[in-house]
């Protein structure tokens, strides 16, 4: 395959592992990265171990996206270990006030962008999805979100990305993601599907301080709250939330996408698809090994169940950058060929 030039936006817990698990990929070459404070661009190929040792311990995990009309305030914001904030602590890197918009206008040099943004506004990707199509851009997206109701929200753009000559890849991460287009495959031996249950486990400890802004959005999940709610909470009522819980988290019935992006692949109906999982941020060990079980009826009659498991030694960065950087790399495929439009990762898997 020819190298593919990339962006990724957001270099949180997520955008900086895609970044480091990039070089283990063939073929692929980023090029720009940025999170809300600053930019760094080169066309040469970034210095990822430069970038990644200069923003160790130095995120940017500010609740506010794009500081539109949704956007909060609630305490957080950037780990500042050393002289600069985010990003621009690399020798990359420089302070923008429109990082987004400096990737945007560079458009035509990059193949694909991966938006490793948060969630707290729910049209957040969709709007950054907006303004690249307004901007002209025509090469592939991918994004690693995990709300059903966002998977809509694209669609509904089925269009502009057509017209634009974009191909975006939604929900491509672990879960959604690896685990429906696990599910996908596992469903090829039946011909009706009617259960599909995902239950996954998390061991943050040692990742724990690059990745509150997945626990924060976790938390979004339990009963008591929502993405509103979660965000407005303080860093010390997330850790007040946490000890109450002893440290590990059991979610049921999640809102996630896996639902919706295996019902348009025609796997099954989304109410039929099940998530719920359990983190635990004390321990790096898994609490529970993460378990992808389809039920179905086979052509001769049978019932069956399935059964795809991860290994209990994968890490959640591992698990959601190297299938997004490899659907991101699919997408790619799809693009130069003349695909465009959303895809999500159960549509680039075996079909019904
Ligand atoms: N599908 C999965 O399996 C899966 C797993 C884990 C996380 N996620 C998702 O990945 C996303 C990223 O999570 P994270 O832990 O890396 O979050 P994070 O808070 O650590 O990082 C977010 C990054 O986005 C940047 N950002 C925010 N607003 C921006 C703007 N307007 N312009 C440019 N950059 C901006 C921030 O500066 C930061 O660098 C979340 O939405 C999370 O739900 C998905």
């Amino acid at each position: 395959m020819d190298e593919i030039t990339f962006a990724v936006l957001g270099t949180g817990g997520i955008g900086r592992r895609a970044l480091e698990v990039s070089q283990h990929k063939d073929a692929l070459t980023p090029v720009v990265a940025c999170d809300r404070h600053g930019v760094a661009v080169d066309f040469d190929g970034l210095d990822v171990d430069e970038l990644l040792a200069a923003t160790e311990g130095n995120i940017d995990n500010e609740v506010a996206t794009d500081g539109g009309p949704a956007a909060a305030t609630a305490a957080g914001g950037v780990k500042q270990h050393g002289e600069q904030q985010g990003v621009v602590a690399s020798s990359q890197a420089r302070p923008s006030e429109e990082p987004i918009q400096e990737i945007i206008d560079r458009g035509d040099r990059i193949d694909a962008v991966l938006l490793a943004l948060p969630n707290y506004e729910h049209d957040f990707i969709p709007r950054t999805a907006d303004r690249f199509a307004e901007g002209g851009y025509s090469g592939v997206m991918i994004d690693v979100l995990k709300r059903s109701r966002v998977i809509d929200m694209l669609d509904d753009r089925s269009e502009e990305f057509e017209d634009a000559g974009i191909t975006f890849v939604c929900g491509a991460g672990a879960t959604p993601g690896l685990l429906t287009g696990a599910a996908a495959l596992a469903a090829q031996s039946f011909v009706e599907v009617t259960d599909v249950d995902i239950h996954w486990g998390v061991g943050l400890k040692s990742g724990y301080e690059d990745n509150r802004g997945t626990v924060r959005e976790d938390i979004a999940h339990l009963p008591e709250y929502d993405i509103e709610t979660a965000r407005d909470l303080s860093e010390a009522e997330i850790e007040a939330i946490i000890d109450d819980h002893d440290g590990v988290i059991e979610f049921e019935d999640m809102e996630h996408a896996d639902d919706v992006l295996l019902e348009r692949a025609g796997v099954c109906d989304a109410e039929d698809v099940t998530v719920g999982g359990i983190l635990d941020v004390r321990n790096d060990e898994k609490p529970t090994t993460t378990t992808v079980r389809v039920t179905g009826r086979t052509f001769d009659g049978e019932t069956a169940t399935n059964t795809f498991q991860l290994g209990d030694e994968t890490s959640m960065e591992a698990n959601v950058n190297g299938p997004a950087l490899g659907y991101l790399k699919t997408g790619v495929r799809r693009n130069r060929a003349g695909e465009y439009g959303v895809f999500g990762p159960a549509d680039l898997m075996p079909g019904f």
